[in-house]
C-alpha cells in the first residue's frame, strides 16, 4: 500500500482517537496506509513541518492550528490547495456541504477551501456542578459579572480558585473582542489584507484584562500557562470553572470525577446588548507539495473519509470539536446525542448564532505565532502585577504591529 504521513498535534484522548480514525481508514481499503505521527503541541508541529519542508522531508498532510493559517496561505509553492487536490484526484467535493462559519476561515477570497477544517473549535465555559451545589449556586454564569459573584461564593465555601483559562489570547482577547463585536485588528481582523493593524488595546479589552489582573490577586482567577495546562486545576477541583476550547471535552469526560456543565463563553453585561458569535480555533489539515500523484489520490480519499457524516459525527461527539459538515451535525442531532449529553451543543450554537460581522469572522494574521507569544508575555506581566493592563496591551500592540509589518514586507 502507498504510505501517507500525517503529522498532527493531538495528544491525550484526542490523539488516541486520531490513531483509531487512521486505522479505520486503513482497514477500509488496501491501496493506502495513513500513518499518523504525533509531533508535539501545535507550535512544535508547525515548526517541524516548516523545517521538514526545507529539508524536502515534509509529510503529505500536516495539522496546523488556526494561528498558522495566514502563513500557510502565503506559502503558495509549499501547499496543495484542498479544493484543487480534490478536483485533480476526481473526488466528489462540494464546498457547500461544509458549515460556512467554519470553512469561511479556511477559504480564499473566491470561496475555495485551501485546507480541510478537520478540528475546529470555539471556547466555552466548563463548570463543576458539585462545587456549585456545595456553594449554593444553582445557575451557570452568563456574564463576567456572574463569574465574579459566583466565584466569591465558591471561595467562601472553601474552593481555592474561581476559574482558570486555557489559551489566554484566544479566549480572553480574541474571543472577548468578537463576543462584544469589537475589532481585534483592523481590515476585518486581517481578512482584508496584510496591511492590518492590531487594535486589542481598546477600552473593552483593557477593562477586561485589568479586572482579570485584580482577580488573579484575590483568587477569583488563577493563571495556568499559555496553552491548556489549566485543565489539571479543573480536573483536581482546585478551580471550579474553566474557560477552554469546546474540544477540552474529551479530556474532561475522561478525568472529571464530578458532575460538570458546559455554558457559553461569558460576556460583559452593559457592554453589549446581544453577545455576538464566538470565533474559530483548533486546526485544519494542509496538504503539502512534493509527493507523488498516487499519494495525493490517497490523501484525497482520506480527506473524503474524514468528512463523511459518520466519521465526522463520531469525532465531533467524542472530542467536542465542531461538526464541519451539515450532515454530521444533523446526524448527531438525529442520534439524540445533544439531548442525551447536555451542553454538547453549546459550542455549535454559540459559534453559529447571528450573522458574523467583520469583527466575528475570525482573526487571520501573518506571524500570528509570534504575536500570540508577545500577547502571552504582556498578559503574564499583568497577572504578576508588574505592569498595568493599558500599558501591557499598548506594548503588545506595538510589538505585534512590528511583526505584521515584517509579514507585509515579505508578502506584498
Ligand atoms: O484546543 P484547540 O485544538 O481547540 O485549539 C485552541 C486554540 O484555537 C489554539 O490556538
Amino acid at each position: 500500500a502507498t504510505q501517507i504521513e500525517w503529522w498532527h498535534a493531538m495528544g491525550g484522548a484526542n490523539g488516541e482517537k486520531v490513531d483509531e480514525m487512521a486505522k479505520a481508514f486503513n482497514d477500509s481499503q488496501n491501496d493506502y496506509e495513513v500513518k499518523p505521527v504525533y509531533k508535539g503541541n501545535y507550535t512544535e508541529t508547525m515548526t517541524s513541518a516548516i523545517a521538514a519542508f526545507r529539508a524536502k522531508q515534509q509529510p503529505a498532510i500536516v495539522q496546523v492550528f488556526e494561528v498558522g493559517t495566514a502563513s500557510m496561505m502565503a506559502a503558495q509553492g509549499a501547499i496543495y490547495p484542498v479544493h484543487q487536490l480534490m478536483k485533480d484526484s476526481g473526488q466528489a467535493f462540494d464546498e457547500s456541504t461544509y458549515l460556512s462559519a467554519v470553512t469561511g476561515y479556511y477559504s480564499n477570497s473566491e470561496g475555495q477551501m485551501l485546507s480541510l477544517p478537520f478540528n475546529s473549535s470555539t471556547p466555552v465555559l466548563y463548570y463543576n456542578k458539585d462545587l456549585f451545589k456545595k456553594a449554593g449556586i444553582s445557575q451557570a454564569p452568563k456574564t463576567w459579572q456572574d463569574v465574579e459573584s459566583v466565584s466569591k461564593k465558591l471561595l467562601a465555601s472553601g474552593v481555592t480558585c474561581g476559574f482558570t483559562t486555557a489559551w489566554q489570547s484566544w479566549v480572553q482577547l480574541e474571543n472577548l473582542s468578537a463576543r462584544h463585536n469589537v475589532p481585534f485588528a483592523t481590515l476585518e481582523n486581517g481578512f482584508g489584507g496584510v496591511k492590518t493593524e492590531l487594535t486589542f488595546n481598546g477600552p473593552l479589552q483593557v477593562a477586561h484584562v485589568e479586572k482579570m489582573g485584580e482577580w488573579q490577586k484575590n483568587g477569583i482567577f488563577s493563571y495556568s500557562g499559555r496553552t491548556n495546562d489549566g485543565a489539571a486545576k479543573f480536573y483536581s477541583q482546585e478551580c471550579a470553572m474553566f474557560t477552554e476550547s469546546s474540544a477540552g471535552l474529551a479530556g474532561i469526560k475522561r478525568n472529571a470525577t464530578f458532575d460538570f456543565g458546559v455554558a457559553e463563553l461569558p460576556y460583559w453585561e452593559g457592554k453589549v446588548k446581544q453577545p455576538s458569535n464566538t470565533i474559530i480555533g483548533g486546526a485544519s489539515l494542509w496538504v503539502l507539495q512534493g509527493h507523488s500523484k498516487e499519494e495525493y489520490k490517497g490523501v484525497a480519499s482520506f480527506l473524503s473519509f474524514l468528512s463523511s457524516p459518520s466519521v465526522q459525527a463520531d469525532w465531533h461527539q467524542f472530542s467536542g470539536y465542531l461538526p464541519i459538515t451539515k450532515a454530521a451535525y444533523d446526524l448527531t442531532k438525529k442520534q439524540g446525542f445533544y439531548a442525551a449529553n447536555s451542553g454538547t451543543e453549546t459550542g455549535v450554537t454559540q459559534m453559529t448564532t447571528g450573522t458574523p460581522t467583520a469583527n466575528t469572522k475570525g482573526v487571520r494574521l501573518g506571524n500570528f505565532v509570534q504575536i500570540r507569544g508577545i500577547i502571552d508575555e504582556a498578559l503574564e506581566s499583568v497577572w504578576s502585577g508588574d505592569v498595568n493592563a493599558q500599558r501591557a496591551l499598548n506594548t503588545a500592540v506595538e510589538r505585534g504591529n512590528a511583526q505584521l509589518r515584517r509579514f507585509e514586507k515579505a508578502n506584498n
